[in-house]
């Protein structure tokens, strides 16, 4: 146990914390003079307040400015949320994502928009397209790629046939864990999780509980559900579903790849205004014909425009016959950057089909 703190400890204690009230006083009186400012600037914007490429703006030069002891993730964490607060007192804003309670893209969504915002889950990704097209959400955030399995192509198949544009990014590290409502491994029988994850966690898996019966179902979050209700089970999920469940972490971070990160968009009725660090993405088709592939990287070489990303996927799903594909390209720049612009012209006349999907500021991360 620790010793008792010496008087003269005691003293300097009392004083430490009288200087931290007088600075939580200074700092209360300018988060809400902070959001005076805020509200002015709503009321002079009319409808829409919501500004993604601000907000991004806001957090890179805090993050640039700052000069520790905190790391940099704690501040944007903590002016995430100031701002989220300052944009409810304006805009309460509703967010669809892809449930159920305690997933990925709940954390996504609170990472992106702080806690603020009204969350309502959706049962598959389809249905977050749809919540957001018929108004009953602002935003969706749903995932697009893992760096370990790939692309989701429901996602992207969607992003096609929408009219929703992409107005952000988030890049989440994936921690996998090991739950359950029991506190050790000893009777239990049975792990739950979602298939990617079980593909996450394969090796760790294999090395430390090869033996034990693995169960794919819907989500993270409903195998923590269901470990919640039976001590002879265990779930792969994140910390969020955890705590949701009141499961004990029997293991950390079990995922095989450190650097396991999932991509989600945030989609909405209009893409984001230029914040100086964007990304656009688009979607097109080649030619069947010899070079074509080579044809539509030649307009952004031409324009010096980098390219981020490039996807294929089948293009029977859009009218195309088998064994046609469509390009999902992300370039660096906004749309309305002079070089971007000027290579999606070119490329607009080389292609038979060219859809914008949007852009969006950089996620830091
Ligand atoms: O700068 C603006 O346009 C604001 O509305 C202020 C503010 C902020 O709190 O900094 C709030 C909401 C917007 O999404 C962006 C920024």
């Amino acid at each position: 146990m620790a010793a008792d703190p010496t008087k003269l400890e005691q003293e300097e204690l009392g004083r430490l914390r009288q200087g931290i009230d007088a600075l939580d006083d200074q700092m209360l009186g300018l988060i809400n003079e902070r959001a005076k400012l805020a509200h002015r600037i709503g009321e002079i914007k009319h409808g829409n307040i919501y500004r993604p490429e601000r907000e991004s703006q806001v957090l890179r030069r805090l993050a640039e400015a700052n000069t520790g002891p905190l790391p940099e993730g704690s501040i944007r964490q903590i002016f995430r949320e100031i701002m989220s607060a300052c944009l409810a007192l304006e805009q309460p804003l509703r967010i669809a994502y892809l449930g159920p309670a305690g997933t990925f893209s709940e954390s996504a969504a609170k990472k992106h928009f702080g806690s603020a915002p009204a969350l309502s889950p959706c049962g598959a990704i389809d249905d977050v397209f749809r919540a957001v097209e018929s108004g009953n959400a602002d935003y969706g955030v749903v995932p697009v790629e893992n760096s370990t399995e790939g692309a989701i192509g429901r996602t992207l198949d969607l992003l096609v046939s929408s009219p929703l544009q992409i107005c952000g990014e988030v890049n989440l590290r994936i921690h996998q864990n090991l739950l359950s409502k029991a506190e050790s491994l000893a009777g239990v029988t049975k792990l739950y999780s979602h298939a990617q994850s079980l593909a996450q966690c394969h090796e760790w898996l294999n090395r430390n509980l090869a033996t034990l019966q693995r169960v794919p179902v819907a989500s993270n979050a409903e195998a923590a559900r269901m470990a919640s209700e039976d001590a002879a089970s265990c779930a792969i999920a994140g910390e969020a579903a955890a705590k949701l469940y009141g499961l004990n972490l029997l293991a950390t971070s079990i995922e095989d790849d450190p650097n396991n990160t999932t991509r989600f968009l945030v989609v909405a009725t209009h893409d984001s205004g230029p914040s100086g660090q964007d990304r656009t993405s688009f979607v097109c088709s080649a030619q069947n014909k010899p070079g074509a592939v080579h044809d539509l990287l030649t307009p952004l070489k031409e324009h010096g425009v980098s390219m981020t990303k490039f996807e294929s996927r089948p293009a029977r799903g859009f009218g195309g016959s088998r064994w046609e594909y469509v390009f999902f390209i992300d370039v660096e720049g906004h749309r309305s950057d002079p070089r971007v612009a000027a290579a999606l012209d070119d490329l607009r006349g080389c292609v038979g089909f060219l859809k914008e999907l949007g852009s969006y500021p950089r996620s830091s991360q």
